[in-house]
């Protein structure tokens, strides 16, 4: 199956599980693989038959300023959730991370996979 892709999407939010992180907004940066037949849309060169990766990049900054978790499982679960409801994405692979977190490490996060590949139905 074609995948429409979304990388190193920044966003902030507030997210975090010490008091301190309750204070103040951080950023977190996404990469997202959505499943979808290109074709259709290719085929009549029209974008409303594919999904619109700068909608979804928009959807997804203002998921992340109207909302505040403690954890990056959390976020990712719900917001993994509200894209497939509200643009019919039938499996997506969504990485979150949180760069600074653990200052070894050049990021750290969560990877989901959601919904049933089209091609394996
Ligand atoms: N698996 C997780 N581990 C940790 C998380 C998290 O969201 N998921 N969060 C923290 C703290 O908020 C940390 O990011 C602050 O630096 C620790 N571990």
């Amino acid at each position: 199956m074609d995948r429409v892709l979304i990388e190193s999407l920044a966003v902030e939010t507030v997210i975090g599980v010490y008091d301190w992180e309750r204070t103040i907004t951080q950023r977190l940066l996404l990469d997202l693989e959505l499943a979808t037949d290109i074709r259709p849309a290719a085929t009549g060169d029209d974008i409303s038959l594919t999904l619109d990766y700068a909608a979804i990049s928009e959807r997804v900054t203002r998921f992340a300023s109207d909302h505040d978790f403690a954890l990056v499982e959390t976020f990712s679960e719900r917001l993994a959730e509200t894209l497939r409801d509200e643009f019919a994405i039938p499996w997506l692979r969504l990485t979150v991370r949180k760069p600074g977190a653990v200052p070894a490490a050049a990021a750290v996060g969560v990877r989901i996979e959601r919904g049933t590949r089209p091609e394996e139905t």
